[in-house]
C-alpha cells in the first residue's frame, strides 16, 4: 500500500510487537469466531469458504501492521461487492475485531491504528444505505 515507504518491516513495526504471523492468525480465528456466534453477521458468512478468507484476513492484516507480507486477495470493494453490508454491520464487525486484538493483549496504540486503517476503508466495504 503507498504507505509502505514509512513502516519498518521488521524490528519495531507493530507486526513484530504483537507477535508476528502466529499472533495474528490466533486474532484472525477468534475474530471469525466472535463473528460466526454473532446472528446479525454469520448470515453473510454461510457460503464462505472461511479457511480461505482467514488466510487473507491474515495476509491484509499482517501487511496493515507493517508486516514483511503481501496481501494478495481481492481489493476489499471487489470482495464485498452486493452483500448489501450496512453501516451498523460494519461497525459490528470492527467491534468484534477490536475485541479479539484486546484479548490478545494487543496494546491500545497499535489497536488505534489499525482500526483508522480500517475504518477508512469503510466506503468501499458498506453497500447498503
Ligand atoms: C474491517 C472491515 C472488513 C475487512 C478488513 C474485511 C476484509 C475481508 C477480506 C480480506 C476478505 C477476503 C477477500 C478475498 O478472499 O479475496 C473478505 C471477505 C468477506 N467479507 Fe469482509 N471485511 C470487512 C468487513 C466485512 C463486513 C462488515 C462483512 C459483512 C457483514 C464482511 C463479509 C465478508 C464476506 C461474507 C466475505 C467472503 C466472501 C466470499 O465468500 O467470497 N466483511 N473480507
Amino acid at each position: 500500500m503507498s504507505d509502505d515507504a514509512t513502516r519498518p518491516e521488521t524490528g519495531d513495526s507493530d507486526y513484530s510487537r504483537i507477535g508476528g504471523g502466529r499472533a495474528v492468525s490466533a486474532v484472525v480465528d477468534r475474530f471469525y469466531d466472535l463473528i460466526l456466534d454473532d446472528p446479525d453477521l454469520s448470515g453473510y458468512f454461510a457460503n464462505t469458504r472461511m479457511e480461505h478468507l482467514k488466510r487473507h484476513q491474515v495476509k491484509l492484516v499482517s501487511h496493515l501492521l507493517g508486516g514483511p507480507v503481501e496481501y494478495d486477495g481481492r481489493d476489499l470493494r471487489t470482495a464485498h461487492t452486493g452483500m448489501d453490508i450496512g453501516e451498523a454491520d460494519f461497525d459490528r464487525v470492527v467491534t468484534h475485531l477490536v475485541s479479539a486484538l484486546s484479548e490478545a493483549g494487543v496494546p491500545d496504540d497499535v489497536i488505534g491504528r489499525l482500526g483508522g486503517t480500517l475504518g477508512a476503508a469503510k466506503a468501499d466495504i458498506v453497500s447498503a444505505s
